[in-house]
């Protein structure tokens, strides 16, 4: 039995070119754990409505944050991936939820290397059925498919994990070092409320009322707003930020249904009528940068906020690459290596 881990990210379009985005968008938002309604209703909003129009409005706005070397996402997961490949002895890949390198790319690369028992590690730090579910349907369906002699095991959200939460809060205390701040907003990509209450196991617990998600329930191992709600609290203890000084929104909503609040521009601008000059964002949902850190927060975000009075607004970047964060990966990855040579 050989093994591989196989890192899996969100995936961008292959160039800030409109086709190329309508084709990727196209591909993400029929997701049925993405915009999760019926099929038909699903086909006429996605390529009745959003496609008509979505598409040219990304694409700018991909090319305000392009690299030389490609989409930063693409590009921070790979140099996660060197880094990491580089520190364990498993064979790691890339592979992309929509876009390329697809899971199936990611999957074969690992069978021509001769694995056959894979660590799928979704590089999401909270589970959502919009990401970690997604990726571990697909993988499983591509498998029974493709690879029927592979075996597979995934990480689980580690939004929790004290690894995780030191790595997430030392980035943060580096970042802020000299930073003249009042407020510090942790601001998470947002999800349909609905999805919430799809991914309550119990049915019943996840109720969206402010108090749900601070009431142990078993249902927080699949509750996005907990787990969110979960690593704030985490990090604000680690680091030990004063009740007041800290808060949580969520951010990119698309739609008219109700997403999770509070809405991340809102709160921006809220703070900035409201008399903060100088705040610090932090976006824990992501681990590596991407449009929605880049643009929607380091360019609307503070755009937002200068408009509402503020004066210094102060982007911390996501974990991407650090050495910490690839240290604690390759760790992870040893250990799940050793206890299944164990138990094999
Ligand atoms: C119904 C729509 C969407 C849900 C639900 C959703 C959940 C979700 N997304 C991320 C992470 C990322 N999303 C990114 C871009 C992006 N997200 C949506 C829609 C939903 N996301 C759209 C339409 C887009 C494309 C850009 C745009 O048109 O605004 C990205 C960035 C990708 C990149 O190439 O840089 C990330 C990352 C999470 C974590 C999440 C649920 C928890
Ligand atoms: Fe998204
Ligand atoms: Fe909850």
């Amino acid at each position: 039995m050989a093994k591989g881990v196989l890192l899996v990210n969100l995936g961008s379009p292959d160039s800030t070119n409109p086709k190329d985005v309508k084709r990727y968008l196209g591909e993400f938002l029929m997701d049925e754990r993405v915009i999760d309604v019926p099929k038909a209703f699903r086909t006429f909003l996605v390529k009745g409505i959003i496609l008509n129009t979505r598409p040219k409005k990304s694409a700018a706005a991909y090319k305000k944050i392009w690299w030389d070397e490609g989409s930063p996402l693409i590009v921070l997961t790979e140099r996660l991936r060197d880094k990491v490949d580089a520190l364990t002895s498993i064979p790691t890949v890339i592979a992309m939820r929509y876009g390329k390198p697809s899971i199936k790319q990611g999957l074969q690369k690992l069978h021509d290397k001769g694995v056959d028992e894979v660590l799928i590690v979704p590089l999401y730090p909270q589970f959502a059925m919009a990401t970690t579910e997604t990726i571990l349907v697909l993988a499983e369906e591509l498998r029974k498919e493709h690879f029927p002699q592979m075996s597979f095991t995934s990480v689980p959200a580690f939004y929790n994990h004290p690894d995780y939460v030191r790595v997430l809060s030392e980035s943060i205390k580096e970042s802020l070092e000299g930073v003249d701040y009042e407020h510090l907003l942790f601001s998470y990509h947002g999800v349909p409320e609905r999805h919430i209450r799809k991914s309550d196991i119990t049915k019943s617990h996840c109720k969206i009322d402010g108090q749900c998600c601070q009431t142990a329930s078993k249902a927080h191992q699949y509750c996005y707003r907990h787990q969110c709600y979960e690593t704030t609290k985490q990090v604000a203890e680690y680091l030990s930020l004063e009740e007041g000084t800290f808060s949580t929104s969520f951010q990119s909503r698309l739609g008219v249904d109700p997403w999770l609040q509070p809405y991340t521009d809102r709160t921006i601008d809220k703070m900035g009528k409201q008399g903060t000059k100088k705040m610090a964002i932090v976006t824990p949902a992501f681990v590596s940068d991407c449009l929605e850190t880049l643009e929607e927060i380091a360019m609307e975000g503070e755009e937002i906020f200068h408009e509402a009075g503020g004066k210094d607004f102060h982007v911390i970047p996501c974990i991407n690459d650090r050495d910490d964060w690839v240290k604690t990966l390759a760790r992870w990855i040893d250990q799940w290596a050793v206890v299944e040579t164990e138990m094999a």
